[in-house]
């Protein structure tokens, strides 16, 4: 193939895509790859780490600098509202790709203060228990289709701590608590079968409470344990130590938190869909700045990948896939049957790729994604079906028959992840027309530049072909 290389002109989110024909089309039309790719990629730094450290600087015995921050709408959302708490939060020294460092220097809290949410899991979850060491109310809100998330599990946390919570029953945003500047703290139980993000959101602000925390999970199932080990490690850092003395238990001290300077690593769940990208149009896709060791779940693409026929390797600091000829190329990859339950955020970007799979695939153990930013179970089924596809939801998980795929719109749900899903589903099917490309700013506002200029840049040849 000839590699055609093109000046990038100033950065549209459109891309080198032209118009969609169809009059009734809108959004972004997914760029196909017509050619192996050969991307090199630097990408920003993780949300769940940066909305963490913010959260433990803004509690800490003195300021911290979050160096390589995440800055996306959910980082935003997380930086306004502990600013409306009180805490000090200030961008500082340069800009060296995706924006600048975060310190962060704690303050007294205070309420008086409505809360945006916005859709993210992270604000919803994390805050409430930093907001019950307030003085004074704090309301809590989000998106239309934050509304519908899961939130009866931290309310019901709250109440058993001693917070007076005033909601509508629905176990939903919004509501309000009324902060009397201090938790007492103790034994809670709760069922976070439906997220993770209950877990962590309590034992971040444990350490505060005057008697520590003593959490029982009491469910059947709990999603996502990396990301609760990576809240216990960013403790852990801040000199604060959690027992787990049997599976489901965690027992926080009552103690300082640490004021730390951090480095965030590279958002390795944001990395799935680029990674993803050299199965469906072959080729290598590098990135850069994969870290050795990581609490992140996006580590497990190295062990993912490799089901789907990729051939991955580390190169120093880089984590290089080959997806050999591709998609595009002839060579499906195969077809798997995977148990995300420790990941479920991956499951959108593997999902599309095993609609290109050579034979039936099963994704399973992701019930609780039906409470993502959407029903992500019932998105990327209705999604890859309306293109040809053949895909059925199970009880927790999906059940994806690889059929002929054909261009349409791809709707994204207000889901960062579904529009990464499209995305992928484009490199190998003309017209896919993606509805709110934009979308991707809850994680990552450069996913269309990144995915035009920076990962399709010598595969797109049509386009490029002609400048
Ligand atoms: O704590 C976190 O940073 C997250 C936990 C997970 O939530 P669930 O356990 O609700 O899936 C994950 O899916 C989400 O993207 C981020
Ligand atoms: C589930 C996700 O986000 P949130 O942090 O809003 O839960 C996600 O990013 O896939």
């Amino acid at each position: 193939m000839q590699i055609t290389r093109y000046s990038a002109p100033e950065f549209d989110p459109y891309g080198d895509n032209r118009p969609v024909d169809d009059p009734d089309a809108s959004g972004w039309i997914a760029p196909t790859a017509t050619g192996p790719l050969d991307a090199r990629l630097r990408l920003p730094g993780s949300k769940s780490l940066t909305n963490r450290e913010l959260v433990l600087a803004a509690l800490a015995d003195g300021p911290s600098t979050l160096r390589a921050p995440l800055h996306s709408r959910d980082t935003s959302l997380m930086v306004e509202a502990l600013r409306a708490l009180g805490v000090g939060v200030e961008e500082v020294g340069d800009d060296r790709g995706f924006g600048r460092d975060l310190l962060v220097t704690p303050a007294e809290l205070f309420g008086g203060s409505t809360i945006d949410c916005g859709l993210a899991g992270t604000v919803m979850r994390f805050l409430p228990p930093v907001a019950a060491l307030a003085l004074g109310p704090v309301a809590f809100d989000g998106d239309e289709a934050a509304r519908r998330r899961p939130m009866r599990t931290t309310i019901d946390a709250l109440r058993q701590l001693g917070v007076d919570v005033n909601d509508d029953g629905r176990g939903a945003l919004p509501f309000s608590l009324y902060g009397t500047g201090s938790v007492r703290g103790g034994e809670v139980a709760i069922d976070a079968s439906a997220s993770s993000q209950f877990v962590s959101g309590l034992l971040l602000a444990a350490p505060r409470f005057e008697l520590g925390l003593t959490l029982r999970h009491t469910g059947e199932r709990l999603p996502s344990m990396p990301h609760i080990e990576m809240t216990i490690a960013a403790l852990a850092a801040r000199g604060v130590g959690v027992e787990t003395p049997e599976p489901g238990v965690w027992i926080v001290p009552a103690a300082p938190i640490r004021a730390l300077d951090v480095d965030i690593e590279p958002d390795l769940s944001n990395a799935a869909p680029f990674l993803v990208a050299a199965l469906v149009a072959g080729g290598t896709v590098r990135i850069e700045g994969w870290p050795e060791a990581t609490t992140q779940v996006g580590a497990e693409l190295e062990r993912l990948l490799p089901l789907f026929g990729a051939r991955v390797e580390r190169d120093g600091d880089d984590l290089i896939v080959d997806g050999g000829r591709g998609v595009i190329g002839g060579d499906a990859p195969r077809a798997v049957d995977l148990d995300l339950s420790i990941g479920g955020e991956l499951t959108p970007a593997l999902a599309a790729l095993a609609a290109f799979a050579d034979g039936p695939s099963r994704i399973t153990g992701v019930e609780h994604l039906r409470g993502h930013e959407t029903d992500r179970l019932a998105a990327l089924a209705a999604e890859i079906t309306a293109l040809g596809g053949e895909v059925s939801e199970l009880d927790d998980g999906l059940a994806i028959t690889p059929r002929p795929l054909h261009g349409g719109a791809w709707r994204a749900y207000e889901d960062h992840r579904m529009a990464h899903a499209g995305a992928i589903v484009g490199l190998a099917v003309p017209e896919v027309a993606i509805d709110d490309i934009a979308t991707t700013s809850k994680t990552l506002p450069q996913f269309p530049e990144l995915w035009t200029q920076g990962l399709l840049r010598r595969g797109l040849a049509a386009s490029a072909d002609a400048v």
